[in-house]
C-alpha cells in the first residue's frame, strides 16, 4: 500500500453523453461504475481515498469521504484542483470515475516516477497522447492550476511547464498494462455496453 499519496476519484461531471444519468452510479459488473474504479484504487491507497464532486450528497454510500469542488468552473480540472486542495498528502493520484479498467500496476508505475521537481506526471502513449485523468499531481501545482482554470484554460496537460511536467512513456506503461486498458473511459451508454461485454469475456 502507498501511504504518502491520496487516491482521488473525479465524479462531478454532468454525464451529458451518457444521457444525463450519472454514469458513476450506472450498473457495471457486480456493482456500479464507481465500484469498479474504487476496487483498484483501494488496493493501492486503502482508506486514503477522496471522491470529488460538485455535489457531495451523491456518493455517501461508497464509504469514502466525498469532498466538494472549490472553484466555480465546471470541469475535470476543477475536480483535480479540489482533490489537491482537500488531500492531506502532498501528492495525489487522480482517476476519472469512468475508467473502470484502471490497473493497480499502472497506478504503482506512475507513482514510482513522481519525483521533485515534478508538479504533474502524465501517462503518454500513441502520438503524444497524454492522460491527465489518470495521472499524479503535486500540491505545489495548486496555484498554477487555479489561475489557469480561472482564466478559462481547462486542458490540464498543457498547464505545467516542461520542467515541472513528466511523461511516462508507452513502453513502460505497457509493462504494467499490456493493452493499455487502464485508459478506456466510458462516455456513452454504447461505451458502457461494450465495456460490460468485455467484462463478461475477460472478467
Ligand atoms: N469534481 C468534478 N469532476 C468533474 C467535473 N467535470 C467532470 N468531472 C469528472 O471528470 C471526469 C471526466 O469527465 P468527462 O467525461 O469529460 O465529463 P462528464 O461531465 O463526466 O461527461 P460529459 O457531460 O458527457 O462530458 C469524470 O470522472 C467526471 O465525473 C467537475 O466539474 N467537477
Amino acid at each position: 500500500m502507498i501511504n504518502d499519496c491520496t487516491g482521488v476519484i473525479l465524479a462531478g461531471g454532468r454525464s451529458t453523453r451518457y444521457g444525463g444519468r450519472n454514469k458513476a452510479l450506472a450498473p457495471f459488473g457486480e456493482g456500479r461504475l464507481m465500484d469498479a474504479v474504487l476496487r483498484p484504487m483501494t488496493e493501492i491507497f486503502g482508506e486514503k481515498i477522496l471522491i470529488v464532486s460538485r455535489e457531495t450528497g451523491l456518493y455517501g454510500d461508497f464509504g469514502f469521504p466525498v469532498v466538494a469542488d472549490v472553484l466555480p468552473v465546471p470541469g475535470a480540472a476543477t475536480g483535480i484542483h479540489a482533490g489537491l486542495f482537500h488531500a492531506k498528502t502532498d501528492t495525489v493520484f487522480v482517476v476519472a470515475c469512468d475508467m473502470p479498467f484502471i490497473r493497480p500496476e499502472l497506478i504503482r508505475l506512475v507513482l514510482s516516477h513522481m519525483h521533485p521537481p515534478l508538479l504533474a506526471l502524465f501517462p503518454c502513449h500513441g502520438k503524444n497522447h497524454l492522460e491527465p485523468l489518470c495521472a499524479a499531481y503535486h500540491r505545489d501545482g495548486l496555484p498554477v492550476l487555479e489561475s489557469h482554470i480561472l482564466e478559462g484554460k481547462s486542458k490540464v496537460q498543457w498547464i505545467f511547464t516542461n520542467e515541472k511536467k513528466g511523461l511516462v512513456p508507452e513502453s513502460l506503461l505497457r509493462e504494467a498494462d499490456e493493452d493499455l486498458q487502464s485508459f478506456i473511459n466510458i462516455n456513452s451508454p454504447e461505451d458502457a455496453r461494450k465495456a460490460r461485454e468485455a467484462l463478461m469475456m475477460f472478467p
